[in-house]
């Protein structure tokens, strides 16, 4: 087996991203979209469902059926890019939000108007996202799994740190449970980067649910060190503004 983070399909696909070549999103069919909704809906009856033994194996020889329908052709990889009406690659088969990926929660990212482009100068921007969870990712009765209170957190700080220009991988997450965080309830979730230091950079972040604090965030995010060195080249290589020097 390949070590991880060196599969080469998913080299092409990074290379893909390197070389600007990312379709649009919305070139994504309507039918693809659909199916992740249906299978959403699926995983979440299935969690609730009360039928009798006969009909959950009717069902699971459909899901077997539709599970055969869809492997008939595969990609080579699970990773995705796409770039956003605003601008923004995202990668379609995440589990933070992706859009092709109904074990995402429904988090649908609101545009990002003011993202600076990646290496240039960092400036906070923040980031906003509604999410509404389902008992599919229920903890504790009534409220949803921390975990998966993490993982939205995670994603939109990282987003965030991409949208102030210096993105990384998450290296620490730190999460304040402050209340439930309820399921089939509208929760908007913010982040947004806060500062750098060298590679590493730094988001806070919070989710809502009708106004209250649920959960807070701090994550430290690292750019690896080949795309930082590049960064620092592309930033000397850059023309000095006009104004430079007169103040
Ligand atoms: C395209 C759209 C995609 C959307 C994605 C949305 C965001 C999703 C975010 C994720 O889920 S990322 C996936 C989960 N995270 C990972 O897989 C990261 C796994 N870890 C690594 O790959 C490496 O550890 C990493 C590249 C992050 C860093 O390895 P390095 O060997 O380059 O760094 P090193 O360990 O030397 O640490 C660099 C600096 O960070 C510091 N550091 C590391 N972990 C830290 C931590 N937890 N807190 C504070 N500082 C930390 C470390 O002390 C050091 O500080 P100094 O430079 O000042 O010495």
């Amino acid at each position: 087996m390949a070590e991880p983070g060196t599969d080469t399909d998913d080299f092409a696909a990074l290379e893909q991203l390197i070389v600007g070549e990312i379709p649009d999103v919305t070139s994504i069919p309507d039918e693809a979209l659909d199916l992740v909704e249906q299978v959403r809906d699926l995983v979440e009856a299935t969690v609730l469902t009360d039928v009798g033994a006969d009909v959950r194996s009717a069902a699971a020889g459909l899901v077997a059926q539709a599970t055969e329908l869809l492997k008939a052709a595969t990609h080579p990889s699970a990773v995705r890019f796409a770039r956003t009406p605003d601008g923004r690659i995202d990668q379609l088969a995440q589990a933070g939000s992706g859009m092709l990926n109904p074990q995402a929660p429904r988090m649908v990212i609101r545009p990002v108007l003011d993202a600076v482009d990646v290496g240039a100068e960092p400036r906070s921007v923040e980031v906003v996202a509604d999410c509404v969870l389902t008992a599919a990712h229920s903890g504790p009765p009534g409220r949803a799994h921390g975990g998966v209170v993490a993982t939205l957190l995670d994603h939109l700080l990282g987003i965030a740190t991409s949208a102030a220009g210096r993105p990384g991988f998450t290296a620490g997450l730190e999460i304040r449970y402050r209340d439930a965080t309820p399921y089939d309830v509208p929760l908007e979730v913010r982040a947004r980067w806060t500062h750098r230091d060298g590679r590493k950079s730094f988001a806070t972040g919070e989710i809502l649910a009708q106004g209250r604090v649920t959960a807070e965030a701090t994550g430290v995010f690292v750019a690896p060190r080949d795309m930082q060195a590049r960064w620092q080249r592309d930033a000397e290589a850059r023309p000095e503004p006009a104004d430079a020097g007169q103040a």
